[in-house]
C-alpha cells in the first residue's frame, strides 16, 4: 500500500504550496491515474513519493517503508519514469539500462531473463546500441520505461508515461500496467489523457491548485457530479476544474 499522510512542499519563497496537504492512499492490485491541469502539482507529488523532493510537512509510506527515514529501501520498491530521460542522452540504451540494473543490483540471470522480454515488447531491439540522444521521443520515453522496470519492482511511478509513444506501444504499456497490477501490485501514474485513464484506470485522483478535488471511479464522479452514466470522464474533469 502506499500511504500519502497530509503531505504539503512549497518551493523556494513562493508564498502558495505547490502541494498543499495532500493525503490519499493507493491499495495493492490497483490502476491510479492521478489528473490534474499544468502546474496542478502532480509532478511535484511524485517526486515526493520516489524520495527525489523532501516534503516539507506529512509522511509518505510505500508498503510500510517510510521514503525519508528510510529512501535507499523505499527505492527498491519503486520503478520511477520521469517526466524528462534527458539527462542520460549521451548514453546508449543498453548503457542506460545496464546502469540502471547495476543501481538496483539486478543479478545477470534477472537482467537476462526480463530484458530481452522487454526488449521486444517495446520494440526496441533494433536501436538498442544507439545513443539516446539519437531517439524520437517516444523511443526515450520507451528507455526510460525499460530502466524503470528492468529490477521487477513492486511499485510503477509513471510521471506522464504515454507521451511521445505510438499508439502499439501505448497498448502495450497499458496491457503491462493491468497484468502488474492483476498480480497484486500497483501503479500510479499521471496523464493528461482523459481517454487513456478512462479505460486503464481503477481509481483517479484530480488535483488542481495543489489539492485534491475528486478521488474515485469514474462512475463514483459521476454520482458525485449527478451525471448520466455515460458521461466522459473529460467532461467530469472539465466541470471539476472550472471550479
Ligand atoms: N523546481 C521548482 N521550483 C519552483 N517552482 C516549481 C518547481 N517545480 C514546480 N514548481 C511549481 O509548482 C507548481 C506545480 O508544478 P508541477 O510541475 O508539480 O505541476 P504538474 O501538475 O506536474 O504540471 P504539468 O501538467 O504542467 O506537468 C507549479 O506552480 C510550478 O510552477
Amino acid at each position: 500500500m502506499i500511504s500519502v499522510d497530509h503531505v504539503t512542499k512549497t518551493y523556494g519563497k513562493s508564498n502558495k504550496p505547490a502541494v498543499d496537504d495532500l493525503t490519499f492512499s493507493i491499495q495493492p492490485g490497483e490502476i491510479v491515474g492521478f489528473l490534474g491541469p499544468n502546474g496542478a502539482g502532480k509532478t511535484t507529488t511524485i517526486s515526493m513519493l520516489v524520495g527525489i523532493t523532501k516534503p516539507d510537512k506529512g509522511k509518505i509510506t510505500i508498503h510500510g517503508v517510510d521514503v525519508l527515514r528510510n529512501p535507499v529501501e523505499a527505492k527498491r520498491l519503486i520503478g520511477y519514469v520521469p517526466d524528462s530521460t534527458d539527462p542520460f542522452v549521451r548514453l546508449t540504451g543498453r548503457e542506460y539500462v545496464r546502469f540502471m540494473a547495476d543501481v538496483y543490483g539486478v543479478s545477470q540471470a534477472d537482467r537476462d531473463k526480463r530484458l530481452p522480454e522487454l526488449l521486444r515488447t517495446f520494440d526496441m531491439e533494433g536501436a538498442f546500441d544507439d545513443r539516446i540522444s539519437s531517439y524520437s521521443r517516444g523511443m526515450k520515453q520507451k528507455v526510460s520505461i525499460i530502466g524503470a522496470l528492468i529490477h521487477d519492482p513492486l511499485v510503477w511511478m509513471l510521471d506522464e508515461p504515454m507521451v511521445g509513444l505510438d499508439p502499439k506501444a501505448t497498448a502495450t504499456l497499458k496491457a503491462k500496467m493491468r497484468a502488474h497490477c492483476d498480480e497484486g501490485k500497483i501503479t500510479f501514474f499521471s496523464t493528461h489523457g482523459l481517454d487513456v485513464a478512462e479505460r486503464v484506470c481503477d481509481r483517479v485522483i484530480i488535483i488542481h491548485g495543489g489539492r485534491i478535488i475528486a478521488s474515485g471511479t469514474v462512475e463514483e464522479l459521476r454520482n458525485l457530479r449527478g451525471e448520466a452514466n455515460d458521461s466522459s470522464l473529460e467532461k467530469l474533469f472539465l466541470e471539476l476544474t472550472n471550479g
